[in-house]
């Protein structure tokens, strides 16, 4: 496991109103490797992401960020409105905005990277329909497709495998490791255990606190299970 961090959080507090969901929370996540965040809804995994995307500010802490490029986040819900008629391939060109500018001319090297990573995705066949008349799974895989065009070094996703099929989380999870093995820091939240137990870092939410982090298999012991989620064993 590389020692050094990619991001490190230190005392973070944050809330939506008066109330923190967060409270002086502390952690680091590996550079070059995969960190799953693991808690039960409300526990605050989103709103960590958001701080460590920057759509959030905390209240209190710091967030530090050990490489300088923004990072690409793939985030629950898109900000793509179904309404906008922009294609499958547009919305993996948006990708590519991070280091074009949204009106410049896409080079052949950025043409390039989108179709590489619609074909990782499956996405080809898709390429020219509309976001807005995909199906919930299309769609999340071109909004990951997206994420992956950005090539940033902090790629971030909020239940990238949510509501998918076996096969659509099967090229999710491969796309994601692929990306890894360039030298990634890849951070998912993630109610999958199976996904969680694949990464190399895990933390465990719970009441907006951190209850344990490490290697999965030392922080999703029946203690954590029992106290976090009420059960016994892995499903
Ligand atoms: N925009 C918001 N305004 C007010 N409160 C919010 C907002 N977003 C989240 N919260 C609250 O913050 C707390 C943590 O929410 P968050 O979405 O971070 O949890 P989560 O662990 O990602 O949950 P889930 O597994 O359900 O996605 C919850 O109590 C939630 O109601």
């Amino acid at each position: 496991m590389s020692d050094q961090p990619e991001i490190t959080i230190r005392d973070l507090t944050v809330g939506y109103g008066r109330e923190p969901v967060l409270h002086g929370l502390s952690a680091t996540f590996p550079r070059g490797r995969m960190t799953a965040v693991v808690g039960p809804n409300g526990s605050g995994k989103s709103t960590l992401l958001g701080v460590i995307a920057g759509v959030l500010r905390p209240a209190a802490g710091s967030v530090e960020r050990a490489t300088s490029s923004s990072p690409a986040f793939v985030a629950q819900r898109s900000a793509v409105s179904d309404s906008l008629p922009i294609s499958v391939r547009d919305t993996v060109s948006m990708g590519r905005w991070a280091h074009r500018g949204p009106w410049r001319r896409l080079t052949a090297q950025d043409r390039a990277v989108v179709e590489e990573c619609m074909a990782r995705l499956e996405l080809l066949p898709l390429a020219a329909r509309r976001l807005g008349s995909l199906s919930g799974g299309q769609r999340q895989r071109a909004l990951l497709a997206q994420g992956l065009a950005q090539e940033s070094e902090l790629l971030l996703l909020d239940e990238p495998g949510a509501g998918l099929d076996a096969e659509a989380r099967r090229l999710i999870t491969e796309a994601l490791e692929n990306t890894k093995a360039l030298g990634t820091t890849v951070v998912q939240v993630t109610h999958d255990f199976a996904e969680a137990m694949r990464a190399d870092h895990c933390l465990v939410l719970h009441d907006g606190q951190l209850t344990a982090a490490g290697a999965p298999g030392d922080v999703l012991t029946p203690q954590v299970l029992e106290k976090v989620w009420g059960i016994r064993s892995l499903p």
